[in-house]
């Protein structure tokens, strides 16, 4: 599989998820907030709820879904890189020196759950019976969970030019990528196809950038979110490997105000088709600034790129890349309440599951409606637990293949 993507809305042929698990039993009304949830969510529930979901991308669109625990365990074949996992897992806590004999006790299996969902010290100490950590620490942590991880859009992205793994700017989700790089980068599937953009080679602590702030644009241009996520150090090594390697020709760098509801750029502005893009307005008017990247010259050891702040609104560069723009505005027209309310729980964060045919969340009706009366075809799934998380369709899917456009 070429891991690359060149469209947002190409009908969709292979796609990453993670079917939420024992991480989500791991929110309190304590640490929801460090773990970036708004509510304690009801895992049962909320499975049913992904497993609907799930269900419908496949009967619509035969398409192939990866699970994500699926490939952890075919990449934690290899006992080498089982090791490196455990022992980058457990770096959090700095008890990486115990990497040995943990894995002298816990089944692969049992290492899979661990990096998914975490592991207190109470629960090795019924594996490991000597591990000298004081009773007062039982409840706390030794590999801190990942129950963000059903947000499969955030910890990479694909591109026409290749893949970039994120470096994520929260606390509580920056086990994920590794998790993703991991497979990504081990598995025999993947390994021999994927060409890195970023992070690039030699940077030990990358600048931060989270999938969700990319999004295709074209084959030759694409968008990304200067947000509360992903910053402009990361958007220019990014816009540097791209143009260098040469597929794509254009990188906007979209300023967003750094607030939570705009965390990305794909919680305001998704694409559906050639010509059809989806919005939240008060967003696009707040965007501070757009800049563009674009190749001065590369003689195969330098490359040098240039940035330009454009003059024009968002609007405008999104008319001249995209002939024809037609805009549907998240919430319909109108009602602001609506737009507002709707906003908060993703509903521009539609997942487009091939040209005008996209997955929403069934609350979002006032969205829902525009997109039909554009004649989107909307197929909607329940969200009551799935968006106590706050991300959307597009959030809980990373595509892997698409149909051409
Ligand atoms: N692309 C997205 O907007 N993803 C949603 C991520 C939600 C998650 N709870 C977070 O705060 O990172």
């Amino acid at each position: 599989m070429d891991l690359r993507l060149h469209s947002e809305f190409g009908t969709l042929k292979t796609v990453l998820m993670h079917r939420p698990g024992k991480e989500i039993d791991r929110l309190t009304p304590y640490n929801k907030e460090l773990l970036l949830f708004e509510d304690v969510p009801y895992l049962e529930a909320m499975q049913q709820e992904h497993d609907y979901f799930t269900n419908v991308i496949k009967q619509v669109t035969g398409a192939k879904i990866l699970s994500l625990h699926e490939l952890l365990m075919e990449t934690m074949a290899d006992d080498a890189i089982l090791f490196k996992m455990m022992e980058e897992a457990l770096s959090y806590s700095r008890l990486s020196h115990f990497t040995e004999s943990i894995l002298g006790r816990l089944s692969t299996s049992e290492c899979a759950t661990a990096l998914i969902a975490g592991i207190k010290v109470h629960e090795l100490k019924k594996k490991i019976s000597k591990l000298p950590m004081v009773d007062l620490m039982d409840f706390a942590f030794v590999i801190p969970p990942c129950p963000n991880l059903y947000f499969q859009r955030d910890p990479a992205a694909l591109t026409p030019g290749g893949m970039i793994f994120s470096s994520m700017r929260m606390e509580g989700r920056q086990r994920e990528a590794n998790v993703i790089r991991s497979i990504f980068e081990n598995h025999p599937d993947f390994k021999d196809q994927l060409n890195r953009i970023y992070p690039v080679d030699g940077h030990n602590n990358p600048a931060c950038i989270e999938g969700g702030d990319v999004i295709v644009i074209s084959d030759k241009a694409i968008a990304i979110g200067n947000s509360e996520r992903t910053d402009e150090k990361a958007i220019y090594h990014v816009a540097k490997a791209l143009l260098a390697e040469g597929t794509v020709e254009r990188v906007y760098e979209v300023h967003l105000p750094k607030k939570r509801n705009f965390m990305h750029l794909d919680t305001v502005f998704t694409i559906l088709d050639e010509n059809l893009v989806l919005t939240y307005p008060d967003a696009l008017e707040a965007v501070l600034q757009t800049s563009l990247y674009t190749l001065k010259e590369n003689d195969g050891d330098q490359v040098h790129i240039k940035r330009t702040v454009l003059k024009e609104s968002l609007l405008t560069v999104l008319e001249k890349e995209i002939p024809y723009l037609e805009i549907i505005h998240l919430g319909g027209n109108g009602n602001k309440d609506y737009a507002l309310r709707e906003q908060w729980y993703d509903g521009a964060n539609v997942f487009a599951i091939g040209p005008r045919k996209v997955i929403s969340y069934r609350r979002n009706k006032h969205t829902n409606r525009a997109l039909r009366d554009m004649g989107v075809d909307v197929i909607e799934i329940p969200s009551s637990e799935l968006s106590r998380g706050l991300g959307g369709p597009r959030c809980m899917t990373m595509p892997l293949s698409r149909a051409k456009v």
